[in-house]
């Protein structure tokens, strides 16, 4: 599956500013809300539609409205700093959540929570902001494809991505498109993306 790279003058300038250390929390999570809206709108770009016949003031017409039901599912916690643009674009979407934390030493993510709405029929977009090792994308993947998510309609949104990460994902699961606003350089020793961003979680919250 092709990796989407958001291509925007305004993605960059936010970007530039989510990864400058001198950003507090507060203007952090308002760029993480620009940021995560250009990317509603670009992962939702080929949802389907189906004909719906209305009457405008002056004459009948067909119009188009979304086909299926919208799940997102952030990955807690730092997934939730991308949620709210969602819920505003798309009103009726229904949200899972997947509690998944990195071992500060190995790198390697521990599952700790997983409430998940039905999925069958819905398109579904799992949220996370850093995706680093790919660990936790590929298992939270396997999480909502084992909740009955179909791999036709399922997507994975992040912010900053790392080779390693995008090949890790791509291996895991080759039929689910990765979309992301900034495809970064490599990982470091700990495992964080460089340039990056820091522990997107601790800029949100702390
Ligand atoms: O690709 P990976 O190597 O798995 O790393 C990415 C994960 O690390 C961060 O979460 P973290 O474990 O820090 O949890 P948090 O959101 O609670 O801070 C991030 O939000 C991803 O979930
Ligand atoms: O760079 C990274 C890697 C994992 N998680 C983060 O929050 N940042
Ligand atoms: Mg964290």
């Amino acid at each position: 599956m092709p990796l989407h790279i958001l291509q925007h003058p305004l993605a960059t300038h936010v970007i530039t500013h989510l990864r400058d250390v001198h950003t507090k929390p507060a203007t952090f999570r308002t760029l993480a809300y620009q940021i995560s809206q250009l990317l509603a709108i670009e992962a939702t770009r080929g949802l389907p539609t189906r004909p719906k016949p209305i009457q405008t003031p002056l004459e009948p017409i067909t119009g188009q409205v979304l086909a299926q039901p919208l799940v997102i599912v952030p990955i807690l916690r730092a997934g939730l700093g991308m949620m709210t643009p969602f819920l505003d674009l798309f009103p009726d979407v229904s949200v899972g959540y997947i509690g998944l934390e990195r071992d500060e030493r190995t790198a390697i993510a521990r599952s700790y929570y997983c409430k998940l709405p039905p999925l069958a029929d819905a398109h579904v977009l799992v949220l996370d902001p850093m995706l680093a090792t790919g660990g936790s994308a590929a298992q939270a993947i396997s999480l909502v494809k084992d909740a009955g998510a179909r791999s036709v309609a399922l997507s994975f949104v992040c912010i900053v991505s790392a080779p390693e990460g995008v090949a890790t994902l791509e291996a895991a699961h080759p039929d689910v498109p990765i979309y992301t606003a900034t495809h970064d350089r490599q990982l470091n020793a700990q495992k964080y993306i460089l340039p990056g961003l820091g522990d997107f979680g601790d800029r949100l919250y702390t």
